[in-house]
């Protein structure tokens, strides 16, 4: 594991260019293996995810070339074997899951073992279990991978509702059900950008996919699916809130650029009630230099409301401004690894039944703090840029598994950044 080590009080000043977004990227490639023809990638970014998907495909003989100087992976599943994928690679990340709905729609059945990614609380896939099933697949659990088989006839259209709004149970059962006879419905379905993304994707491929971004998803099954033109990936508007958040907390005029404003509405709507001038472009959003920053109160909940994944990113902004800042993550109330380690750093944080009290400090102080989930991290990486002195963050592989080239876009804003071998 590498450490990544900031020396801060620097002002971040210039531009960093968004890549594609982390979570369309890592279901778009397990995706591929349903094309029965080359498939390519644009805007691809710079993540531990895509490699570690790249060895996973490896094992099952599809080919794939990541261009770097590009941005383009290209992926070549007209050889595909059918593999089972109980452990390794498949623990390093979370959305390895999407294996079970794409081998499923490719091969009528799948063995995945149960997937990593962060540590953030408890994360039941029960949903996607229960919609395989809808579709008529029988599912186990055997020590600790899932055995996923289609009925002779293979899997049949269904109308599902979920119980709650996931991102990745919609994925997956888009997955399977795209190549299933007949139609599918989707019901209180998840509306994430990247899953419309998804939708296009496939959609361009051959496949039947209505209501992406609504919560009605349906899909007519289609017996085959061909890539045909380069899908260009929609910008990370996580990444992009992270950028926002630490040029509102330590810029001194940032141009964030490659931006989707409209994905962001929710978020960009928190940054203005806190104070942070921002002027939004066609797809850019220049980011003034702060002046005074006033806390508010968050609450996460689903697309299109304020997004989990960047209430940490937002906490170190929080802290700066005047007042007691609240945040509540109803989507994992438990995701607060970053919260000992601010505390680490000076900041008064209290937490009271899941809900985070952020209390106005003056200065962070540097320290040697650990990255022990992508967000916490990231959260991490701007509390250090605004401390005095050094910061030491640990777990760095956290943070590169969904920050593309981070240490490059930092340093090119002018931050004191390095990253070293543990
Ligand atoms: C790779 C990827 O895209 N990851 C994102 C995805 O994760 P992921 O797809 O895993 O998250 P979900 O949208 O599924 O989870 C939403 C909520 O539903 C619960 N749930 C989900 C499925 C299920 O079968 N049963 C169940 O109880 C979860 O515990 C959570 O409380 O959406 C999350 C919520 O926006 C983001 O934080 C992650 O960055
Ligand atoms: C929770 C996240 O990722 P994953 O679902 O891949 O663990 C995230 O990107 O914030």
């Amino acid at each position: 594991m590498k450490k990544m080590i900031i020396h801060g009080g620097r002002k971040l000043t210039g531009e960093v260019v968004i890549g594609g977004a982390k979570n369309s990227t890592v279901a778009l490639i397990p995706a591929a293996i349903l094309s029965e023809s080359v498939v390519t990638l644009d805007g691809v970014p710079h993540i531990k995810d895509v490699y570690n998907l790249m060895d996973i495909l490896s094992a099952m003989n599809v080919h794939s070339n990541f261009n770097e100087a590009t941005d383009t992976l290209t992926l070549d599943p007209t050889e595909i074997e059918f593999k089972p994928l109980p452990n390794g690679k498949i623990k390093s990340l979370r959305a390895s899951y999407y294996f079970m709905g794409a081998l499923l729609g490719r091969f009528g059945h799948a063995i995945v073992g149960l997937p990593g990614g962060d540590d953030i609380g408890p994360r039941p896939i029960d949903q996607h279990i229960k919609g395989f099933e809808s579709l008529g697949a029988s599912v186990s659990n055997e020590h600790g991978a899932m055995f996923i088989t289609a009925p002779e006839e293979g899997l049949h259209g269904a109308r599902i509702f979920l119980d709650m709004v996931s991102v990745g149970a919609t994925i997956n059962l888009i997955l399977a059900a795209v190549t299933a006879t007949g139609q599918t419905s989707i019901e209180n379905a998840a509306k994430e950008p990247e899953i419309i993304d998804l939708a296009t994707y496939l959609n361009n491929m051959g496949a039947k996919i209505r209501g992406a971004g609504t919560d009605t998803i349906r899909i007519d099954g289609v017996a085959h699916l061909y890539a045909k033109n380069p899908h260009t990936i929609i910008p990370d508007r996580i990444e992009a809130g992270t950028y926002l958040a630490m040029a509102g907390a330590c810029g001194d005029g940032v141009n964030v650029k490659n931006i989707i404003s409209e994905h962001l509405d929710a978020y960009l709507a928190k940054l203005e009630e806190i104070g942070v001038q921002m002027d939004v472009g066609e797809d850019n959003i220049f980011v003034y230099p702060s002046g005074n920053l006033q806390a508010v109160q968050i609450k996460t909940s689903p697309y299109p409301g304020f997004a989990t994944d960047l209430q940490q990113p937002i906490t170190p902004l929080l802290l700066k401004a005047a007042g007691d800042g609240i945040v509540i993550d109803t989507i994992y109330p438990k995701r607060v690894r970053h919260i000992p380690e601010l505390i680490r750093m000076g900041a008064d944080i209290s937490l009271e039944n899941d809900v985070i009290i952020l209390h106005h400090v003056d200065r962070l102080q540097g320290a040697e703090v650990t990255a022990d989930e992508i967000r916490a991290g990231a959260c991490l990486m701007t509390a250090g840029l605004m401390a005095e002195g050094k910061t030491t963050i640990s777990k760095v592989d956290n943070i590169l598994r969904g920050y593309d080239r981070v240490v490059y876009k930092l340093k090119k804003l002018g931050a004191d950044v390095e990253m070293i071998d543990d």
